[in-house]
C-alpha cells in the first residue's frame, strides 16, 4: 500500500536486489522490479538500497520520466525517528536547492590548496637544504 509508514530501520531491512527499498524525499520506494531496467545500472541502486537515496537521485538530475517511474514504485512514506540519519542534500520542507553541494566543493578545494601549499613548502625546504650543502 502506498500509504504505509516505514521507519528508517524497516527500510534498511530491504537492501537486497530482490527486495530493494530506497528513500527519496521521505517517500519509500520499492525498486526491486526496476533494478534490471535502470539506465544508470543496477550497481548504483544496490549501493543505496535500504537507505536515503535522495542525494544520489538528485545529483544525477533525473528526468521527469525517471520521476514518473519513481512514482510508480511508491510503497509508503518514511516515518522519521530521533537518531535517524538526516535527509541529504535538500532543506527539509524547502523546495529550493541547498548550498551544501557548493560547501562540500569548497571544503575539497581548501584541502587541495592546503596540500599543495605543504608540498610546495616541502619542495622549497628540500631545494634550500641542497643549496646549503653545496
Ligand atoms: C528508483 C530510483 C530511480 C529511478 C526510477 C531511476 C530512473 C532512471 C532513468 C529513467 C534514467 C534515464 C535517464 C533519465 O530519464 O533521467 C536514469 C539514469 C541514470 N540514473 Fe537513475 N534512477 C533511480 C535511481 C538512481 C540512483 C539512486 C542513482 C545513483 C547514483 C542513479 C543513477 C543514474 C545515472 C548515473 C543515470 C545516467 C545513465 C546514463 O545516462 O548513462 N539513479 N535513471
Amino acid at each position: 500500500m502506498a500509504d504505509k509508514e516505514y521507519t528508517y530501520s524497516d527500510v534498511s531491512e530491504h537492501a537486497s536486489k530482490k527486495d530493494l527499498f530506497l528513500v527519496v524525499h521521505d517517500k519509500v520506494y520499492n525498486a526491486s522490479s526496476f533494478v534490471d531496467e535502470h539506465p544508470g545500472g543496477e550497481e548504483v541502486l544496490l549501493d543505496v538500497g535500504g537507505q536515503d537515496a535522495t542525494e544520489a537521485f538528485e545529483d544525477v538530475g533525473h528526468s521527469d520520466e525517471a520521476r514518473e517511474i519513481l512514482d510508480g514504485l511508491l510503497v509508503g512514506t518514511l516515518k522519521r525517528q530521533e537518531g535517524d540519519p538526516k535527509p541529504k542534500s535538500y532543506a527539509s520542507g524547502g523546495s529550493t536547492a541547498t548550498t551544501s553541494d557548493t560547501a562540500s566543493i569548497g571544503v575539497g578545494l581548501y584541502a587541495i590548496i592546503l596540500i599543495g601549499g605543504v608540498l610546495a613548502f616541502g619542495a622549497y625546504k628540500y631545494l634550500a637544504a641542497q643549496q646549503d650543502g653545496q
